[in-house]
């Protein structure tokens, strides 16, 4: 993938704003594919500046380009491309022509996509995430909610329950997934990718009087050591709230039982 990069190749270049990669986005880029003829590439153009992000620039960056798109713009002001045509969402031509100089290429506008009747946008698949609804999430954007980090030490109390739980470092510009307990998968970057159903704990942990948001997820099946590993989380379904417990062993039940549905839900063998 390309990076901000001018020169004379001709491209057929899609406006949106580029954030929780969805099926909106998936439209556009299929519609911009019918244009495109062996000598063009695929760019894009991202018009998002959104705080807190649904999707880094890194996971951005890697969903476009399975998608099949070739280049990337970030700038706000773009300078002259070799554009040979636009793509771009209904809503977005005045804030893009007030920023680029389309006058004589020719321009596809694509309407955005309905789900359930509702239109998809950033903003809705925000909203689940944030009412802990990561299915309806999911829905709309074709692919899980997913954040990715560099695994950090804890307080290394995990370990002494009898629940080793790796915590995400580098997640604060994200989305913050509502306070709760959620069946997912780890993926561990490396050449070939390790990939691990586990449970993951969003939230402040209140029965340790914790105090500042975290990701955590104890990886079933596992054990070794990810200190400094980067790993991609990503959320399939919500299990329960985050709650408040009287002591330690009561928590510790609680993630025994937690670990039992989600054995149950997999169809994996129950560990006593
Ligand atoms: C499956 C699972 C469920 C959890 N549920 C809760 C919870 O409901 N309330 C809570 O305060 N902490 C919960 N936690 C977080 C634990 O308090 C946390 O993992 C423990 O304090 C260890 O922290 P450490 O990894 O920083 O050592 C849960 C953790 C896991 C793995
Ligand atoms: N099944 C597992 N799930 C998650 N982490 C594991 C697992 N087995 C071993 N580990 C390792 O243990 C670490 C978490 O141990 P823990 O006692 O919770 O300490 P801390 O919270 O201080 O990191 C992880 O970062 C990882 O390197």
């Amino acid at each position: 993938m390309q990076i901000n990069q001018i020169d004379d190749q001709p491209v057929i270049l899609i406006i949106a704003r580029f954030d929780g990669i969805h099926r909106g986005h998936q439209q556009l880029i299929n519609k911009a594919k019918h244009y495109a003829l062996s000598q063009l590439e695929l760019a894009v153009w991202d018009l998002s500046s959104p705080e807190p992000i649904l999707t880094t620039v890194e996971d951005k960056l890697r969903i476009l380009a399975e998608q099949g798109v070739d280049r990337y713009y970030d700038h706000s002001e773009l300078k002259p491309l070799n554009c040979k045509r636009i793509v771009i969402e209904e809503d977005l031509q005045q804030e893009a022509a007030g920023l680029y100089d389309f006058h004589d290429i020719p321009v596809t506008i694509v309407q955005q996509p309905m789900f359930n009747h509702e239109m998809i946008q950033r903003a809705s698949i925000q909203t689940f995430v944030e009412k802990g609804q990561i299915e309806a999430a999911q829905a709309l954007m074709d692919r899980p909610f997913q954040t990715t980090g560099i695994v950090v030490k804890g307080d290394a109390l995990g370990r002494k329950l009898g629940f080793p739980t790796l915590n995400l470092g580098g997640i604060d510009e994200y989305v913050k997934p509502k306070p709760g307990v959620y069946l997912g998968v780890v993926e561990v970057h490396k050449e070939t990718p390790d990939y691990y159903y586990t449970l993951i704990s969003a939230g402040y942990r209140p029965t340790v009087n914790g105090e500042t948001f975290k990701v955590e997820a104890y990886l079933l099946n596992f054990s070794g050591d990810l200190y400094g590993e980067t790993v991609t989380v990503s959320y399939l379904r919500h299990m329960r709230d985050e709650e408040d417990f009287d002591g330690l062993d009561v928590l510790v039940e609680q993630m025994k039982q937690d670990e039992r549905d989600a054995r149950a839900i997999l169809g994996m063998p129950v560990i006593s």
